[in-house]
C-alpha cells in the first residue's frame, strides 16, 4: 500500500462562476472526497491538503466591507480561520463517507503553521491571486468600496487581488502530522499552504501572506516519503501554449521536460506555475510521481487514461497506481 498526499485547490472547492456559498462548497468537496476516500477504503495511507485562494480572499472582502464595525484581523488569521472552515468540512465529508461504507476509519484537521523567510524577496512583489475575479468594470467598484490592492490578470478568468506569497521551507507541525498518521487517520493538514509564520528569538510569528499550496504540500509530501503526490485543480491535463490555438494537452512528462517548458514561460505565476515548481521540488527530493488532474478525473488519471503524470526520467514513464 502507498502514502499519498492529495492536494485539493481552492478553485475547486469554489468553482468558476459560483459564489462560494456552504452549500457549493459542500458538493464540491463530496465530489472530490469520493475518489480519496476509495483510495483510503483500498488501504492507502492519505494525507489531503487544500488551497485557500477563493476563501482567504472572501475573507478579506468581507472584513474590508464591515470594517467600520468589527476590527479587521490580519490575513494569517485568516489564512488560519480558512483551515477551520475547510479542514471541518472535509473532515467531517470524509468520515461521513467511510462510515457509510462500513469503515471505522476517521478523518482529522490539524491546524498548521509552515515557516517562512522573514527576508522573502516575496514579501515586496505580491504574485499569490486570492479572493474573487473581478471583470474591469467591477474590479474599478471594488477599488471604490475597499480602496486599491495589487491585482494580476488570472489566467484568461478575470481580475483578482494578489498577496505575498513566501516559499515555505519547514511544516512546524511535522512530527503531529506524523504522529496522526500512525493511528491509521486521513490527515488534513497545510491548509492554505499553511498559516506563515516567522521564527524570532526561538518563538514563532504570524505574517501577512498566503503561501502556495502547492509548495507547502511537495515539501510535506517529500518530508514524509510520499509516494504520490496528486494535485487537483480545474483542469484535466497541464497544456503547453494554454489557451491558444495551438494548446497541446500533456500525458506524461519527465522532470527534465517539466524543467524545460517552465523555463520557456509556458506556466504562469500564481496559477499552473507554482504546481510544476511543486511537482518539481518533489521529484528533485525523491518523489516518483506527480499526478496534476481535475477532481472529476482522478479516478481515469489513477488507470492512466487521463490527468498530466510527471515522473523522474523515461525509464519510469509507465507508472501505475501501486
Ligand atoms: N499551461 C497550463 N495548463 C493547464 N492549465 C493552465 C495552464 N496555465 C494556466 N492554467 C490555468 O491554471 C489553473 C490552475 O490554477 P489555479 O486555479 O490557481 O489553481 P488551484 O486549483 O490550486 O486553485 C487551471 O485551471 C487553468 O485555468
Ligand atoms: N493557498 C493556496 O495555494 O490556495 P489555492 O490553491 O486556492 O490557490
Amino acid at each position: 500500500m502507498s502514502k499519498m498526499l492529495i492536494a485539493i485547490g481552492g478553485n475547486a472547492i469554489i468553482q468558476e462562476g459560483q459564489k462560494g456559498t456552504i452549500a457549493e462548497q459542500k458538493v464540491n468537496i463530496l465530489t472530490s472526497c469520493e475518489p480519496i476516500v476509495d483510495m483510503i477504503a483500498q488501504g492507502h495511507q492519505v494525507v489531503v491538503t487544500h488551497g485557500n485562494g477563493p476563501q482567504v480572499g472572501n475573507s478579506l472582502v468581507k472584513a474590508k466591507m464591515s470594517a467600520d464595525v468589527i476590527p479587521m484581523f490580519p490575513l494569517d488569521v485568516y489564512g488560519a480561520e480558512s483551515q477551520g472552515n475547510l479542514g471541518y468540512l472535509i473532515q467531517q465529508t470524509i468520515t461521513n463517507m467511510l462510515a457509510r461504507r462500513g469503515l471505522d476509519k476517521k478523518a482529522v484537521s490539524l491546524v498548521t503553521q509552515v515557516q517562512v523567510d522573514a527576508d522573502d524577496p516575496a514579501f515586496n512583489h505580491p504574485t499569490k491571486p486570492i479572493g474573487p475575479f473581478y471583470t474591469k468594470e467591477s474590479l474599478d467598484k471594488a477599488f471604490a468600496e475597499a480602496g486599491a490592492f495589487p491585482y494580476v490578470e488570472d489566467s484568461g478568468r478575470g481580475y483578482r487581488h494578489v498577496v505575498p506569497s513566501p516559499i515555505p521551507s519547514k511544516i512546524v507541525e511535522k512530527e503531529a502530522i506524523e504522529a496522526l498518521l500512525s493511528q491509521d487517520l486521513t490527515v488534513i493538514t497545510v491548509g492554505g499552504g499553511g498559516i506563515p509564520v516567522v521564527e524570532e528569538n526561538g518563538q514563532l510569528k504570524g505574517v501577512e501572506a498566503v503561501v502556495d499550496k502547492d509548495f507547502a504540500s511537495a515539501l510535506l509530501a517529500a518530508e514524509i516519503g510520499a509516494d504520490y503526490l496528486f494535485i487537483l485543480t480545474g483542469v484535466a491535463q497541464v497544456a503547453v501554449n494554454f489557451g491558444k490555438p495551438d494548446q497541446k494537452n500533456l500525458d506524461r512528462i519527465t522532470l527534465d521536460e517539466a524543467i524545460g517548458y517552465l523555463n520557456e514561460g509556458q506556466f504562469p505565476k500564481g496559477s499552473m506555475g507554482p504546481k510544476i515548481e511543486a511537482a518539481i521540488l518533489f521529484l528533485k527530493n525523491g518523489g516518483k510521481n506527480v499526478i496534476i488532474t481535475s477532481i472529476d478525473k482522478l479516478q481515469d488519471a489513477l488507470e492512466g487514461k487521463s490527468g498530466t503524470w510527471l515522473v523522474p526520467n523515461a525509464d519510469s514513464m509507465n507508472h501505475k497506481l501501486a
